[in-house]
């Protein structure tokens, strides 16, 4: 099996697990994931965050969105993210997808005032390694030289870290991965 049909092999299997999780896990464990997060100083020190609104049973991270940060969610436009801040009431409306987004006329937040990303993932892996729904979207964006150094956490369930997930060259590594179980540094 080549690389390509292997992640979408191993997507379709942990997908097709998440979707399995009831509705009461799927919260409980993603308000573990929120505690988890709060208690690690990347969050604490972080002023503004970028995180994501969930689906297909994503850890959902709406508990976070009204503690003490600027946050910024993205909008897909053609193959790139652009970032706007939002706050907690303020209108979104449905992008592509299906995925909740802010509005267009939100102020764009720029790379250099951004204090770190959370990143939706499918798998990941000890090694910071990254599974994604195959956009491209997160790796076109952590590619870019004005991204690349922002520090980045990788959210998923606890079963979806894998020892060592198949990567290619224009992955870059992920800095920690916040699951329901605890926050893993990677070391480079
Ligand atoms: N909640 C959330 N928001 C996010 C992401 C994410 O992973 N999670 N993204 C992270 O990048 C971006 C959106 N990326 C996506 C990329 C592909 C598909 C998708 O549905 N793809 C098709 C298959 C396409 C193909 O194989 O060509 C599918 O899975 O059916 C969805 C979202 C930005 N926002
Ligand atoms: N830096 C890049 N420049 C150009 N194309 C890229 C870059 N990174 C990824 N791509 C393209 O995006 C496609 C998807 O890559 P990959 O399978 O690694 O996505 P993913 O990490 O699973 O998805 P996502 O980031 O959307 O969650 C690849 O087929 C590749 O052609």
């Amino acid at each position: 099996m080549n690389i390509k049909e292997k992640k979408k092999q191993l997507r379709t299997e942990i997908i097709t697990k998440r979707a399995s999780l009831s509705a009461t896990d799927w919260q409980e464990k993603s308000k573990k994931i929120c505690k988890n997060l709060e208690n690690h100083l990347l969050f604490q020190e972080a002023k503004t965050i970028l995180a994501y609104f969930s689906i297909r049973q994503e850890p959902d991270l709406t508990t976070l969105f009204s503690t003490n940060h600027n946050w910024g969610f993205p909008r897909c436009v053609n193959k790139s993210l652009i970032w706007h801040s939002w706050q907690p009431k303020e209108p979104l409306l449905t992008g592509k997808y299906g995925i909740l987004e802010p509005s267009p006329n939100a102020p764009v937040i720029k790379p250099e005032n951004v204090d770190l990303i959370l990143i939706p993932a499918v798998a990941c892996d000890y090694n910071g390694y990254r599974l994604g729904y195959g956009g491209g979207f997160y790796d076109r964006l952590l590619n870019s030289p004005q991204w690349h150094s922002i520090p980045t956490i990788g959210i998923i369930f606890e079963f979806a870290l894998f020892s060592q997930l198949p990567y290619e060259h224009w992955d870059q590594k992920l800095k920690a991965i916040c699951t329901d179980k605890d926050v893993l540094s990677i070391y480079t």
